[in-house]
Parts: structure tokens; C-alpha cells; sequence
């Protein structure tokens, strides 16, 4: 397709246009022709008329009240008739895969001129193609569902499966054998939770919070159960078509009678011959409203026991309504004398809690990888806005409060991610049960400091951007998502307060008996 040539005008030219019907502006070197859109302008048709604006250079101003994604809107793209003789436009959005050069946006192993000892060359170019299709696919996909609250479409999920990146969010296994990763950049037997955390986090990076958990989070922490306890012949039938994206799965243990306490739990499971009849009740189950499988946590006579149930007969689920958006699916659900195969058991009868505890560090790993993603985010949301927003006539960070806001900010991003990669590292060399023997207690505790700072963020991100921070669109659009939804990585997954206590008691655990001061 040939590109358009855009005429050129001088400033001199645009500066006769400044009169209701006939009115141009000029920003970032643009030339728009706002003489039709004044009247359905958002902010009113006045504020345009206004002497610095009406036939000038109005960037700083609309730089000021606006985000630059409001330009590239297809229906205000439009109203560009041409640019200014000599200048070129500065202010640009990122190509898919490009990184941001705003100090502290990017994780250090991706801010040039750094160094990591974690991450290779292989990682990169693995991190270059995530982004790529994150930015392309399901950043637009995000803002749709964001708000209509509908869920994710079948053709993204489909584009998600082509890459594996579903397979790929399971973490490394022999789930990812004979696939074809991203392409073909990094071999199943090479991807690594590096390669993994790259995932997460690029995900984080173009969605909001309850659109993470809306692109299948709940097959994510639900299907695992399945590949490590389930027969050879459930894992055939469930396995592959939930990786392709063709049935989706939700885990179901928490209950409105049992949150923390799993020991609690009032579902039963009771045998009847092949079968277990399974009457119970399950609350805030991601992904529950659409999920074809749940991977569910049931009382049975010698204790708990994991049972995968097919939505069929006696199976309901209804849309609970939380804090965010409904993409993410959070459903009520009933099991009413519901009829599940013998076959469908995962790992031993009585053994549940163990099927569930396994699970756990992986789903915790998780969250933290994408809540990082999202802080890191709101640091950059607030150094854009500290620079572009003028207050006295000065930058807002000259102001030594906002500085200071700033400081405690990075520093808290930046030992998250650092603590973050430690132990990511640590997961690369332990084997599973090293993992859940040395680990737990180090994941609980950094999924505590995460949703902890995250929510110190999500307050002084508030202050910076003042009212704008309270509007679900606009300049503060981010920032009033993520104060309002930064809470739910301090629950799901596990209470902060719980998971602090569990990383002492691990410690407690291991003190040698005969340590002394
Ligand atoms: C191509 C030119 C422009 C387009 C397409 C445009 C579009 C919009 C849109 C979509 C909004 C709604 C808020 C948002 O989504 O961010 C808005 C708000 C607003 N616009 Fe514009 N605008 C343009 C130029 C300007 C200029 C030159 C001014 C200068 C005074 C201006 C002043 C405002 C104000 C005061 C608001 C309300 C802001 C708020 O509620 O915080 N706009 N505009």
C-alpha cells in the first residue's frame, strides 16, 4: 500500500484558520483540522477557540489533557490534513517489540547498556517476538474486553495457542515436547522459567489486571493438577485440547465457607460405584463462567481429595461482581449431585492436599511475575507524567515531593524484580520437590513484599496524578486501574498476611536446634 504524502503547510498558513468553522491546530508537527470535530469534542468546543490554541502550536497543551493513544484513534487520526514544512513529529508510539528508553520502564537485563547474569541473548530475542505478539494481538483485544467485560475472543485464544504461548504459561515440561515455541525461537528442551517469566510479563505489560486473568489464568493454575496426577488416559483426553485453546479449565477450591483454611472446604465427594456424586458450592473462581473443566477440591471420607469435573448435568456457575472487570470471568458455582467418572481423580484419594499445596509456588511465581510487570508500568505512567505535566509553569518534578514519591517508587519495583530473578534462578536448578521443599517459603514472602508495595504504588501514583487518577479514562486511566485493582494479587493466590506467616514458619522450620546468640 503506497503511503499517504501529507501537504505541507507553514505555521503562518495554519495561523488563518483560527475561527469557529474554521479551525486548525498544530500537534507535534501535525496539522489537524478540527473545524467539523469542534462541536463533538469531548472537552468542549470553547477550550479549542482559546487564543494559544485556536490556529497554533497547541502540543504542550494537548500533550497536557491528553494520552498520545487518543492520535491514533482511527476516527481523530483522520482529522490530520497535514504537517509542518521542516519539522518532523517527536513523539512516537513504540513499534511492536520496541522498548521503552524511559529510565526504570524496562527491568535492567533490558535497559541498554546493562548487564544480567541471568538472562542470554536467546532470552532477548524470545522476549522481542513476545512483545511483538502481545502488542499486536492482545493489547487491543485488552482495552475491547476491559470494558465491555465480555470474555477474551476465540480467535486471539487461537493466535495464543499457534505460538504455544498457552503451553508455554504451564512452565517448562514435558507439556511443551514436540511444540514449536514462538515459532521455533527457543527449543521446548531449552525454555526455562526465564523464558517463562518473560511470558508473564509481557502479558502484564499491554493488559489490565482483570484481563490477565481473563486470557485463561484459570487453565494456567488449573490444568497442572491434571498433567502431574491425572491417568494417561485423562491427560489424553483433556491435555491437548485444553493447550490449543479448545476447552478451557478453572481450579475450584475456595468456598465462602473456606478461604485460607482449604481443611475447611464443604463440597463432598461421595462414592457411588464408578462414580462420585459431588454436591458443593465454590466462590471466586476465575474463569469459572466459561470454563468447560474445573479442577476441583472436594471432602471425602479419609479427607481431600482433587477431582477434574466436566461441566455437564447438576454443574451451574453464575458471574460473581468484583472490583474488576467481568473479562476475568470470576464465577459462583454449584454442584448439585453431580456424576464424575472414578478415572477423573486426581492423584490419590485422600491425597488432595498435597495436589493442591504443589501447585501453589508455581501460581504465586506467577502472580508476582505479572504484578512486577504492572508496577513497573506505574512507575513509567508517573515519569511521563512528572515531566509532561506543568505545575507553577514548571515540570511537576521539579517538585522535591513528587522526587521523592518517584525515589521510593523505583526502589521498590527495583528490589521486587531483583528478589524476583533470585529466585527464579533458584526454580531453573532445583527439581520439583526442591522447589516445594525450599521455596515455598521465599515465594509466600515475595508474593507478600510484591502486593505490599504494589499497593504503596498504587497510592502514590494517586497523589501524582491527583484527579486524573481517580477517572477510568484519560491521562490517569492506569493508575486509577491499578489502585483499584492492585488489592487482588494481595488475595488471590494466596492472603499477603498468610503467605508472610508461611515464609517464617518454612524459616522456623529449618532453624538448626542448636543456634544460639
Ligand atoms: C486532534 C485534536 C484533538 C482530539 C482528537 C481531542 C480528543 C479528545 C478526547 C477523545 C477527549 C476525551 C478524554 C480522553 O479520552 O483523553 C478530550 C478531552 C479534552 N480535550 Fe481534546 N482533543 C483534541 C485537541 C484538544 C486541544 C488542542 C485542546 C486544548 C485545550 C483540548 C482540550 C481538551 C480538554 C480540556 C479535555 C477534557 C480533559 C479531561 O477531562 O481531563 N483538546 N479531547
Amino acid at each position: 500500500m503506497a503511503t499517504k504524502v501529507l501537504k505541507e503547510f507553514t505555521i503562518e498558513d495554519v495561523a488563518k484558520h483560527n475561527i469557529e468553522g474554521d479551525l486548525w491546530v498544530i500537534i507535534d508537527s501535525k496539522v489537524y483540522d478540527l473545524s467539523r470535530f469542534a462541536n463533538l469534542h469531548p472537552g468542549g468546543a470553547n477550550v479549542l477557540y482559546a487564543d494559544g490554541v485556536a490556529g497554533k502550536d497547541a502540543t504542550q497543551v494537548f500533550f497536557g489533557l491528553h494520552r498520545l493513544e487518543v492520535l491514533l484513534r482511527p476516527q481523530y487520526a483522520r482529522l490530520q490534513i497535514g504537517k509542518i514544512q521542516g519539522q518532523e513529529e517527536v513523539v512516537k508510539p513504540l513499534a511492536p517489540g520496541e522498548l521503552s528508553q524511559v529510565p526504570y520502564a524496562e527491568p535492567t537485563w533490558l535497559s541498554r547498556g546493562y548487564f544480567s547474569p541471568y538472562y542470554s541473548e536467546g532470552h532477548r530475542k524470545f522476549q522481542t517476538a513476545v512483545r511483538a505478539f502481545f502488542m499486536e494481538v492482545v493489547q487491543p483485544e485488552s482495552v475491547r474486553c476491559e470494558e465491555s467485560g465480555k470474555r477474551i475472543s476465540q480467535e486471539v485464544v487461537d493466535k495464543m495457542s499457534e505460538a504455544n504461548i498457552i503451553a508455554m504459561r504451564l512452565g517448562p515440561g514435558k507439556h511443551l515436547k514436540g511444540r514449536t515455541l514462538m515459532g521455533g525461537i527457543v527449543k521446548p528442551e531449552e525454555f526455562d522459567y526465564f523464558h517463562e517469566a518473560i511470558v508473564h510479563a509481557e502479558l502484564a505489560r499491554v493488559s489490565s489486571r482483570a484481563v490477565v486473568d481473563g486470557l485463561l489464568a484459570g487453565l494456567v493454575i488449573g490444568l497442572p493438577p491434571v498433567l502431574n496426577y491425572g491417568s494417561p488416559e485423562l491427560v489424553a483426553k483433556v491435555v491437548p485440547d485444553a493447550l490449543a485453546g479448545k476447552k478451557y479449565v478453572a481450579l475450584a477450591i475456595s468456598e465462602a465457607f473456606a478461604g485460607s483454611d482449604v481443611g475447611g472446604l464443604q463440597t463432598t465427594a461421595v462414592r457411588d460405584g464408578d462414580y462420585w456424586v459431588v454436591t458443593g458450592t465454590k466462590k471466586w473462581i476465575t474463569n469459572g463462567t466459561f470454563a468447560d473443566y474445573f479442577t476441583t477440591g472436594c471432602k471425602t471420607d479419609n479427607g481431600f481429595t482433587v477431582l477434574l469435573i466436566e461441566r455437564g448435568p447438576g454443574v451451574s456457575t453464575k458471574q460473581i461482581k468484583t472490583g474488576y472487570s467481568s473479562v476475568a470471568g470470576t464465577a459462583y458455582i454449584t454442584f448439585d449431585k453431580v456424576r464424575v467418572p472414578v478415572s477423573h481423580t486426581l492423584g490419590k484419594v485422600g491425597n488432595g492436599m498435597s495436589v493442591i499445596l504443589s501447585n501453589f509456588n508455581h501460581e504465586r511465581w506467577m502472580v508476582i511475575s505479572c504484578s512486577i510487570t504492572t508496577q513497573r508500568l506505574i512507575v513509567e505512567e508517573c515519569l511521563k507524567w512528572g515531566t509532561q505535566r506543568l505545575v507553577f509553569g514548571k515540570p511537576l518534578t521539579s517538585q522535591p515531593v513528587i522526587r521523592a514519591k518517584l525515589a521510593a517508587m523505583i526502589s521498590r519495583v527495583e528490589a521486587c524484580q531483583n528478589w524476583h530473578e533470585s529466585i527464579t534462578y533458584q526454580m531453573n536448578q532445583m527439581s520439583y520437590n526442591e522447589m516445594s521443599d525450599k521455596l515455598a517459603g521465599p515465594i509466600g514472602l515475595l508474593k507478600q513484599f510484591v502486593s505490599r508495595t504494589a499497593r504503596e504504588t498504587a497510592e502514590d501514583a494517586t497523589q501524582i496524578f491527583g484527579g486524573r487518577a481517580l477517572t477510568t479514562t484519560g491521562m490517569g486511566k492506569l493508575i486509577e486501574n491499578y489502585h483499584r485493582t492492585s488489592g487482588f494479587d494481595a488475595i488471590l493466590a494466596g492472603a499477603e498476611d498468610v503467605l508472610g506467616d508461611l515464609g517464617v514458619r518454612q524459616a522456623l522450620k529449618k532453624m538448626p536446634r542448636d543456634a544460639r546468640l
